[in-house]
């Protein structure tokens, strides 16, 4: 925007108002008295700039500082920046680890705002793209979708739930956590003195959806252990009591390990428990030839496939694998 040749007559300031004494009145009455420092200071850096009409009108950016208050917003996003008024807004109003993404492809006009919002204390709250904004956006809902398409998915796990009933299960373990859709499912099944060993080596995720967990008074049924599952699962192996004392099995998290978790799995699932590996599926991939398959999926095929043969000639098992989410296997432990 700012690369367009400025306005030929200055533009009013006075917005719907009808006249310009009365938006004068209005702002000189309720806004400029009650107007943070370093957006009156804003308010004159850009002032001289040929399109300073752009900036937020200060009026508009109060009511903007009340919604703020009024959803708690800690995470925001504006599209549009400019010099930054409703930004630095923004950035003082919400909390000191709140977090704002502010896009706009004119990133000279954002310079000039930013020494004041350094000066402010509040430049640690912003994460500036300078992209157009529709390219930016998808790029955001890319990494939202990514994320999303860890958790387990919904189907599948109404069909976990309806397992753990069958089985009775008290005991469980699962490998793969992420923020807990699947851990929550089980310790919302099992009864109020069961125990879920929940084996995860991202502690980040699983703070994510603990409070839910908590909110869900079945935080007390939850040991997490924060490790890489195959040494987690030697530790508890080490105790012989554990061995045979869990009646169902969750595995959802690094394909390649699969084959290594089942063998310590066999051992830790008592006979007639359940063991149910997720992703058996892997995105469809497992039935499709290597050269059409993304890049991003294709270790994960090697390791699908070889794990799935190993499962379909286990004699220890009983197995059906169900189309549900990405691919669900279900194990029943024979001897
Ligand atoms: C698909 S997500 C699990 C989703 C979870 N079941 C849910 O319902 O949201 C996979 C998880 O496995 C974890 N993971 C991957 N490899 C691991 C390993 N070797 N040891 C421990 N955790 C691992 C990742 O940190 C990630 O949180």
């Amino acid at each position: 925007m700012s690369k367009k040749p400025p306005p030929e007559k200055p533009i009013i300031h006075n917005g719907l108002l009808q006249t310009d004494e009365l938006y004068k009145y209005l702002l000189e009455t309720n806004v400029y008295p009650r107007e943070p420092e370093p957006l009156k200071e804003l308010r004159a850096l850009t002032a001289p700039h040929p399109w300073s009409v752009m900036g937020t009108a200060p009026d508009a950016g109060q009511m903007i500082g009340i919604l703020l208050k009024l959803v708690g917003a800690k995470k925001a996003i504006e599209i549009g920046v400019f010099t930054g008024y409703s930004l630095l807004l923004t950035a003082l109003t919400i909390p000191d680890d709140g977090k704002i993404v502010a896009i706009d492809m004119d990133r000279e006009s954002y310079e000039i705002g930013r020494p004041i919002f350094k000066k402010a204390g509040v430049e640690h709250k912003i994460e500036f793209i300078e992209s157009q904004a529709l390219v930016a956006l998808d790029k955001i809902l890319e990494n939202v979708s990514d994320e999303a398409v860890m958790s387990t998915a919904p189907d599948a796990g109404q069909m976990i739930g309806i397992l753990l009933k069958l089985v009775g299960a008290k005991k469980a373990i699962e490998i793969g956590v992420f923020t807990g859709y699947s851990l929550l499912l089980t310790a919302l099944t099992i009864p109020e003195d069961g125990k879920i060993v929940a084996i995860d080596m991202d502690r980040e995720a699983y703070e994510i959806g603990r409070p839910v967990i908590k909110k869900a008074g079945v935080e007390h049924k939850i040991e997490f252990i924060e490790s890489k599952a195959l040494q987690a699962l030697d530790k508890i192996l080490e105790n012989p009591e554990n061995e045979g004392s869990f009646d169902f099995a969750f595995v959802d998290a690094d394909k390649i390990n699969y084959i290594n978790y089942h063998e310590r799995i066999m051992k830790l699932v008592r006979v007639n428990g359940i063991v149910a590996y997720d992703n058996t599926l892997w995105f469809g991939s497992v039935a499709q030839h290597e050269s059409s398959v993304l890049d991003e999926f294709k270790e994960g095929r090697v390791s699908t496939i070889k794990f799935n043969k190993s499962l379909a000639s286990d004699p220890r098992i009983d197995i059906s694998t169900v189309p549900l989410g990405d691919g669900l296997t279900i194990c029943r432990r024979l001897y």
